[in-house]
Order: C-alpha cells, then sequence, then structure tokens
C-alpha cells in the first residue's frame, strides 16, 4: 500500500522538521516548502493527500493559498497553522473553505488529531452513490432548494468548521445535522444531540462538561459531559438561543481551547469534537438584543445553512406526505389510503408553520379518521388561517403575505407592515367563502398571536420592549397576552378586571 502523503508550507525550519518527523512516525510522508511560491510549484508537479500551512509565509498570507486550493484541488483538504488567539484568522480561513486549523505552538497531539482526520476525508469508505442513498433517505426532497441543500451538504461535511443550522421550527434541522455527522469523517464517532433550552441552568454546566463524584450535593457518581461524550464525533447544540449567558461563557472557551474542565477536577481533558448548532428563533437578532454573545455567535456561525421552510419546497408536500402515511401504515401493519386531489390541494395551498413536523402530525391524524382507504379534505383538519391563496401553488403573492407575517426585522425597522398593510399581503386575505368555520375573529386572533410571539421572541420575551415593536402600550399588550392565552402566571395575578375593561 503506498503511504500518504502531505506538503507543509512554513517558513520556521524547526517547526517544519517537527511537523515532518510527526508526520513519519504516523506513516505519512511530506513534502515541505517554506514560500507561497515553493508551494505552488509542489502542488502543480505532484498530488498530495492533504496540505498544512502557516498563515505568515515570506512572500504573502497562506489564507490565498487555502483560497487557490479550495478553487483547484477541491478534493485535497488544507488545514491552517495560526497564531495563539488569533481566533479570527482562523475563522476566515474556514470561511474560505480551510478543512481545520491547528493554533501556535502547534501540540503535536492535536496535530495527529488533525492529520488523521484528514486523511479520513478521502479514505474510501462509503462510495458516492451510497451518500448520495442516504442523503436522499434521511432528507427527503426534490425541490431545487433541497438538492442545492444536499450538495452543500456533502461538501460541508468534509470540514471541520462549526455549522449554524437556521429555519423554522419543524423544517428538519436536526436531521440536517444527523446528515451532515453521517457523511463526515467523524460518521464512526458519536451524535450528539443536546436541547439546550431543556436542561436547567444550574445542571448545564455539569451536563456539558462532567463532574467528579462527591463535587457538589447530589453528585453521587463521576459523570461525563456531553463534550466528551462526543469525543471523535459530533456534537449538535439544538436551540443554541436558550443558552443561558453564564453558559455562553464557559461554552465559549471550551470551544475555542478544544479542553473541558470536568467539576471538581483541576486537569483540563482534550476533546476532539466537530460542533454543530441550530435555533428557529432569529440568532441575529438575540445578539443585538443583547440575549446572545456575539462572540460565541462568531464562533459557532462559521459555516451558515438555511434549512428552507416547507412551504417553499412545492411538490415536496405531497412526496413527503406518501413517504409518511407509508412509514406510518408499515408500523401500524396496514394498507396506506390515498390522498384524494383536493386534500392534495390542500396541502399544496397551506403554509405549514409548523412545517414537516406539522405535516406528519396531520397525517397521522388524518390516517385515523379517514376510511375507505381515501383521505379527504375533511381529514385533515388543516388550520383555515394558514389556508394560502387557492391558486393551485403557493405562489409569490402568499410568500410575501406569510413573509409579512412572520419578518421580525419588518416589525422592528418599522417597515409598511402596520397601517399600510401591503396589497400583496390584502390580496392574499381568504375571500369570505374561505374564511375558517370559526369566523374572523378566530382568523384574526391567530395572526395577532403570531405576530405578537414574533416580537415577543425578537425582544427575548422583554414585553417592554415588543410593546415598542409592536407600536402599542405595555397595558394593551398584556391585556392582548392574556386574551389570547399567551400570559405568564404573573400576568394572571396582575392584570385586573378594570384593566381589560379599558383595555
Ligand atoms: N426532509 C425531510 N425528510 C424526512 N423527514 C423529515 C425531513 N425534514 C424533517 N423531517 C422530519 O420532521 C420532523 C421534524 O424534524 P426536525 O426535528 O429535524 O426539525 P427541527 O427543524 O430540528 O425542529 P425544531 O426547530 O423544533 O427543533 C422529524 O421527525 C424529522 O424526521
Amino acid at each position: 500500500m503506498t503511504r500518504p502523503i502531505a506538503l507543509i508550507v512554513d517558513d520556521e525550519e524547526d517547526l517544519l522538521t517537527l511537523m515532518r518527523l510527526t508526520l513519519l512516525r504516523m506513516g505519512v510522508d511530506a513534502e515541505t516548502a517554506s514560500t507561497l511560491k515553493d508551494a505552488q510549484r509542489l502542488l502543480k508537479k505532484q498530488s498530495f493527500d492533504f496540505c498544512l500551512t502557516d498563515l505568515n509565509l515570506p512572500d504573502g498570507s497562506g489564507l490565498s493559498l487555502v483560497s487557490d486550493v479550495a478553487r483547484d484541488y477541491p478534493n485535497m483538504p488544507i488545514a491552517v497553522i495560526t497564531a495563539y488567539g488569533s481566533m479570527d484568522v482562523a475563522i476566515d480561513a474556514l470561511k474560505k473553505g480551510a478543512f481545520d486549523f491547528v493554533s501556535k505552538p502547534v501540540e503535536l497531539a492535536r496535530l495527529r488529531v488533525l492529520v488523521e482526520r484528514a486523511l479520513q476525508v478521502n479514505a474510501p469508505s462509503a462510495a458516492a452513490n451510497e451518500e448520495a442513498q442516504l442523503s436522499e433517505s434521511l432528507l427527503i426532497g426534490k425541490a431545487p432548494v433541497m438538492l442545492a441543500l444536499r450538495t452543500t451538504l456533502t461538501k460541508l461535511a468534509r470540514s471541520q468548521a462549526p455549522v449554524y443550522i437556521s429555519g423554522e421550527s419543524g423544517t428538519g434541522k436536526e436531521v440536517v445535522a444527523r446528515l451532515i455527522h453521517l457523511l463526515s469523517p467523524r460518521s464512526s464517532g458519536p451524535f450528539i444531540p443536546v436541547n439546550c433550552g431543556a436542561i436547567p441552568a444550574e445542571l448545564m454546566e455539569s451536563e456539558f462538561f462532567g463532574h467528579k463524584k462527591g463535587s457538589f450535593t447530589g453528585a453521587t457518581e463521576d459523570k461525563l459531559g456531553l463534550f466528551q461524550s462526543a469525543n471523535g464525533g459530533t456534537l449538535f447544540l439544538d436551540e443554541v438561543a436558550d443558552l443561558p449567558l453564564a453558559m455562553q461563557v464557559k461554552l465559549l472557551r471550551a470551544i475555542q481551547e478544544k479542553k473541558v474542565r470536568p467539576i471538581g477536577t483541576q486537569t483540563e481533558v482534550s476533546v476532539d469534537i466537530r460542533l454543530l448548532s441550530a435555533t428557529h428563533k432569529n440568532l441575529q437578532a438575540q445578539v443585538n438584543a443583547g440575549g446572545f454573545r456575539q462572540d460565541l455567535f462568531y464562533r459557532i456561525n462559521v459555516i451558515e445553512v438555511q434549512v428552507p421552510p416547507l412551504r417553499d419546497r412545492g411538490d415536496d408536500i405531497l412526496l413527503l406526505a406518501d413517504t409518511f402515511l407509508q412509514r406510518l401504515c408499515a408500523d401500524w401493519g396496514i394498507t396506506p389510503p390515498k390522498i384524494s386531489k383536493a386534500a392534495q390541494q390542500q396541502l399544496l395551498t397551506y403554509a405549514f408553520p409548523g412545517n414537516v413536523r406539522e405535516l406528519q402530525n396531520t397525517l397521522e391524524r388524518a390516517l385515523t379518521l379517514c376510511d375507505d382507504g381515501m383521505i379527504l379534505p375533511e381529514h385533515l383538519k388543516l388550520n383555515a388561517a394558514y389556508q394560502l391563496a387557492d391558486t393551485g401553488r403557493v405562489s409569490d403573492v402568499s410568500d410575501s403575505y406569510i413573509s409579512n407575517l412572520s419578518s421580525l426585522s419588518q416589525v422592528s425597522t418599522g417597515n409598511a407592515v402596520y397601517g399600510s398593510v401591503p396589497a400583496a399581503a390584502i390580496s392574499a386575505i381568504p375571500s369570505l367563502k374561505n374564511l375558517p368555520p370559526e369566523g374572523l375573529e378566530v382568523y384574526l386572533q391567530d395572526i395577532e398571536r403570531h405576530i405578537i410571539q414574533q416580537a415577543l421572541d425578537a425582544s427575548l420575551w422583554n414585553r417592554t420592549a415588543a410593546a415598542k415593536k409592536l407600536g402599542m402600550s405595555f397595558r394593551s399588550l398584556r391585556y392582548r397576552l392574556k386574551k389570547l392565552g399567551l400570559g405568564t402566571d404573573l400576568d394572571k395575578d396582575d392584570i385586573d378586571d378594570e384593566e381589560i375593561q379599558s383595555a
């Protein structure tokens, strides 16, 4: 078997020798270059399994080599060596297509891990068509946006860069994270998903970093933290927007240093993880409002992947519906029913605020309600408030209506949403005959609830700030929250009847 060969680019002779010896001990041959020009010459002369480059070279920046390699040799992973603490440059390199980075002084253990990962990128593991099959069966969809998404995921699975997955609730962000892991060189390692919103604040540090028996009341056993559990694999921080600020600082440190210190111990433990994160909230808005640290956002959001809402995926709605019905019926041991033309049309013109998860729930319910092997519109029980104009397809007009409902930035920057409702939104409002059976009041309340919820999310549930965004008084917002069932227990005590009368 031929030995792999690497190209190392650095102008420090001692470091070059040290890295070369480390690689040789790992069974990897190495060619060395001390300038960009030398590196380019060697790249033209022969092919390499991977490249490791310093950033400060006598004739230019290693970043330009990263860009050249990403363009001319996209299958060759390239990693960069950064000066200690220069995280900005490391992130820039990752954005330009570097596979990973290592900081100076180069720790040999870390270098070894990096080399192993680099060699796995092109190792003949799953064949390309197996990867495509996996990708298609896990993340179902044939819409152009989904094809493009799958191509992006296959590409970025090769890198170690942190990926931030954004998208509305239920669009499939966790599916995307799992797929990145399965397509990556880490696929044989663990995939550890964490719902950051579900861990009580006081247990967070111990959950993430682990603890030693007896380190606090209740620590009856040694506990391995989530970082160590994900070692060699992928840590997926779901609902990352829900991390308390105090924990964000600790997490940032662990991510930067790639080390954790379990509670009750004095020593730090190195961890080798790839970090993925997701939230359905507007994280940038949360950063602007001071609820999420800018430096952590910058660190986890090296590459952003947006998962499109279901209503933008056209016929994928029916493809997913069929697949879910087949799966459910296989589980229940029954023959899958058909979906009537009218029911299909309803599905295609429904806004799916809860996206793929809502589609799954809708079909499960329809399956229990339907008889004679046919799902009819009445079995879907879709919320008429979200039924779009019946144009046969989710139209541009309907899209703009939806985005007007959900666009926080428009609400907060005062663009024409209130007072002067855009013509496109008005034309998307259902006609009288399409109003929900519950009537106008319920329809309007749904819209009101949706907008208020968005404003509250954008203001991190600071009701004074939310009221300001909505152009209403605090009192009036409090009244509406109670009316719509969004109030907290606190509200229940302190809103008196007189206030309700006067709001
Ligand atoms: N393209 C898809 N193909 C097949 N199943 C999908 C797809 N997208 C989502 N699903 C399924 O829909 C459900 C919701 O997906 P998932 O939990 O990944 O969404 P999410 O965006 O992470 O939601 P949340 O924002 O609530 O965390 C899951 O059961 C998932 O398996």
